[in-house]
Parts: structure tokens; sequence; C-alpha cells
């Protein structure tokens, strides 16, 4: 008794006051820090938690669970309502969004700065950057969109230096400046959300006359606001949702919702498979185990990876699989002249079905898998399935998305997706 254990001194370890009765195998000092006056012992200087709020019925609960004793009644209520309050803090949100001719695109109303400026947008999981035409956008580049005013917006603060420029998958482009304001869009909202003001669209922005711009859901890494990329406003959102997550419900011909939040479970039918997401590349990209052409077809066990992306119209997966699929579509061929696989409007067309991990599959229905004529007569029909040659990855576009409810999971890095 009375030993000191010559114990290796031990790099870094923090003093700690252990007054040393001498009877005990006190432990060792250490030598990283200034030897103590007395061997053997060490002290430890504690700081206040600036971040601590006390309160007291919690820390009256503590006392009874560190001893494993069930709370007196009233304790017990005052906790779950102190509990619920603070569950209390988070919101949901759900706004409706509505389809351009042919689905090719859905429009959704935002509101932006004081006094409210109200655009119609283009929610894109398959992009990061939330642009608008603008005052600064060239009058001959604007054909009756709705422009956003920061100078008419007491709550614009412009982010100086900030710039931006994106091109997207169909070749189309818009570049431009950032300011931060005031972002409202089915009943929630974020204080300083970066809206990045365009001074330039290209033709095919021009000509989209609906559309006011792009708000990208995909994730900030891929943000093309330079010197320092902004985070999305669902991002920006996610802390203070019930559930870090949003739902995309787009209908065929009909509005559906983006919803923020919450799960809506009147909005599909049977149950939801999730699958995981691979974020690195900044998109929703996950992989399909396979598919099945027709009702009475074949599973065919063949891996696409792809993006969940809801501003781009079609479904563009590998080469081999289209083939396969036209092959069942009398008259369908691929014609460069129309820059893609083409067929006679009045074909009949195969359902689709894209499985979804072990043992599900989302059925995308054959009048779901011809886009719109390619012609004046309406005599032939452009493929709502093309190829992704060129593309790196697959793209579950409008096409597959309207056929399912999804369900875009950042809390679980997972994708969601139910019949309905
Ligand atoms: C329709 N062309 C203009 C236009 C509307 C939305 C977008 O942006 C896109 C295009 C393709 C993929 N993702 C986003 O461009």
């Amino acid at each position: 008794s009375g030993f000191v254990e010559a114990l290796p001194p031990r790099i870094g370890t923090p003093h700690v006051s252990t007054p040393s009765n001498g009877t005990g195998a006190a432990t060792s000092g250490d030598a990283s820090s200034k030897r103590s006056t007395h061997p053997g012992t060490a002290s430890l200087t504690q700081v206040r938690n600036p971040n601590f709020v006390p309160n007291g019925p919690l820390a009256l609960a503590k006392v009874y669970s560190k001893y494993g004793l069930p709370l007196p009644p009233d304790l017990q209520d005052l906790i779950n309502r102190i509990y619920q309050q603070l569950r209390q803090k988070r919101s949901t949100g759900s706004v409706v969004t509505t389809p351009q001719q042919y689905d090719v695109e859905y429009l959704t109303p935002v509101t932006i700065g004081t006094p409210g400026q109200n655009l119609e947008i283009d929610i894109d999981t398959g992009s990061s950057d939330f642009w608008v035409f603008s005052s600064e956008t060239p009058k001959s580049q604007v054909d009756g969109q709705t422009c956003y005013n920061p100078n008419k917006s007491s709550t614009a603060k412009k982010l100086e230096g900030a710039t931006w420029e994106i091109e997207y998958g169909d070749g189309s482009s818009s570049s431009g400046d950032v300011y931060l304001d005031k972002v409202k869009m089915g009943g929630v909202n974020f204080s300083s959300q970066a809206v990045e003001v365009a001074s330039k669209v290209s033709a095919e922005f021009t000509a989209d006359t609906n559309n006011d711009g792009l708000m990208g859901l995909a994730f900030g890494s891929i943000n093309q606001v330079r010197p320092q990329k902004q985070t999305t406003f669902f991002e920006n959102l996610q802390s203070s949702l019930d559930k870090p997550l949003f739902t995309a419900d787009l209908k065929s011909g009909a509005p559906g919702h983006f919803n923020f939040g919450y799960i809506d479970k009147n909005a599909y039918t049977g149950s939801i498979t999730y699958t995981p997401v691979n974020s690195t590349q900044g998109f929703w990209m996950w992989t399909s185990p396979g598919y099945t052409i027709g009702a009475s077809g074949k599973f065919k066990s063949s891996p696409i990876e792809g993006i969940a992306d809801t501003g781009t119209t079609l479904l563009l997966l590998p080469s081999s699989v289209v083939k396969a699929y036209y092959k069942n579509v009398s008259g369908a061929s691929y014609q460069s002249s129309n820059g893609g696989y083409v067929f006679p409007c009045d074909a009949t067309l195969p359902s689709f079905y894209v499985s979804v991990g072990d043992d599900a599959r989302i059925k995308i229905p054959g009048k779901y898998m011809s886009y719109a004529p390619v012609d004046s007569q309406g005599q032939n029909c452009f493929g709502g399935l093309q190829t992704d040659d060129g593309i790196g990855f697959s793209i579950f576009g409008d096409v597959f998305l309207k056929a399912a409810f999804v369900v875009f999971d950042a809390g679980k890095e997972r994708l969601g997706l139910a019949a309905k």
C-alpha cells in the first residue's frame, strides 16, 4: 500500500486534481504539462458552459433518472410539455406545382423580398442554384417573365463580389450576381436566402415564357456561386423542419405538390421503399437494380445508376435499355433528324417498370412513354424514354418521377419511392 505505480507518462493528459491520500496507488502524473507541486497529482480548470440554460424541472428530473427513479406525475407532465414545446419549434410546408404543356416542366410559386414579389419557378432536384429573371436581365432577353427587383425589396442585401454562371443538360444557360433576401415557399420561409439574379439568360430561357427561374434542390456542393458557394433553400430550412426531407408528387397533366418536412400518407399507395443516395457528385444519385418491359415482361437485372431530377423532362437511360424498349414499339426508330427515338403517335406503348431496392418497382404507364408530337399533324411522336449517351449517368426525369411519390431524405441520405 502507499506504492505509487510507476506508470509510463501519458503524453497530453490534462491535469486532473485527484487528491492523493498516500494510501492508494494514485495514477501517474503526466509528462506533457507543467510539473504539479505534489508529484502524482494534477489539477483541471473548469469553465462554465456559456450555452447552458438553467432549467429547474429538468435538473430535478435528472436526479430521478440518475438513480433510476420514476418521476413524480406532475414533474413528468411538466417535462413532457417542455419537450413538446421544443419539438413545436419545427415546421412543415406544402406548395402546388403545375405542369406546363406536355409536362415539359413544372412551375411552382415562390415569394421573394419585402414587400413580397411573386414568381413562378422550376424546382430542379438536378441542380443547386436558385436563380431568377431580374431587373438586371436585359429587356431583349425577357419575354413576359416576372422579374425580381432587389432594389424594390427593403430586405435585399447585395452579396458583394459574388457571381454565378450555370449551364444545364439541355444546353441552356444563365449567369449574374447575388442578393440575400427573404424567400417564402409553401408556408416555409428563410430570411437570408441566396437569390441569384440573372444579368444574362440563354435563348431557351427567354423562350420559356412562363418560367421565371430555377430553384435547385440538389446538394450545395455543386452550387455555382463564386467565390463562396451558397446553400440551397432546403438546406437552409432543413434543421427547422419536422423531418430533414422533402417530397415530390408530380402528376401527369395535373397539379401536384412539393412538401417540406413531412410525408403525406394520403399521397401514395402501398409502402415507401428506400434506397441509398450517393451525393458525392452533388446529386440525388441512386442505383436501380434493373427493369421490366411490359406487364408480362421478364425482369432484367441491370444496375442503372442515375439521378432523381425534377428539372429534366424525360427519362434518360443506357442505350441498351432504350433499344430493348423500342423493339416492342411498332414503327419506332432512332431519327437523328429529330434527335432521338420517334414512333407513330398511335403506336401501342408497353409500360416500363423501374426496380427499386430488393423487391419493389415503379410502373411507368405506356402513355407516359410518349412525350409529344414531332410534326404539326401529330403523325409521329417523340419518345419519353431516350438515351443517356454522353452524360455519364442516367437521369430519372419527370417521365419517371410523375409515376411515383418521391422522398428526398437528406437526414438519412436516401431516396424513398412509392406507387400512387
Ligand atoms: C426548357 N429549356 C429551358 C429550361 C428549363 C429548365 C431548364 O433547366 C434544366 C434543363 C435540363 C436539365 N435540368 C435543368 O432549362
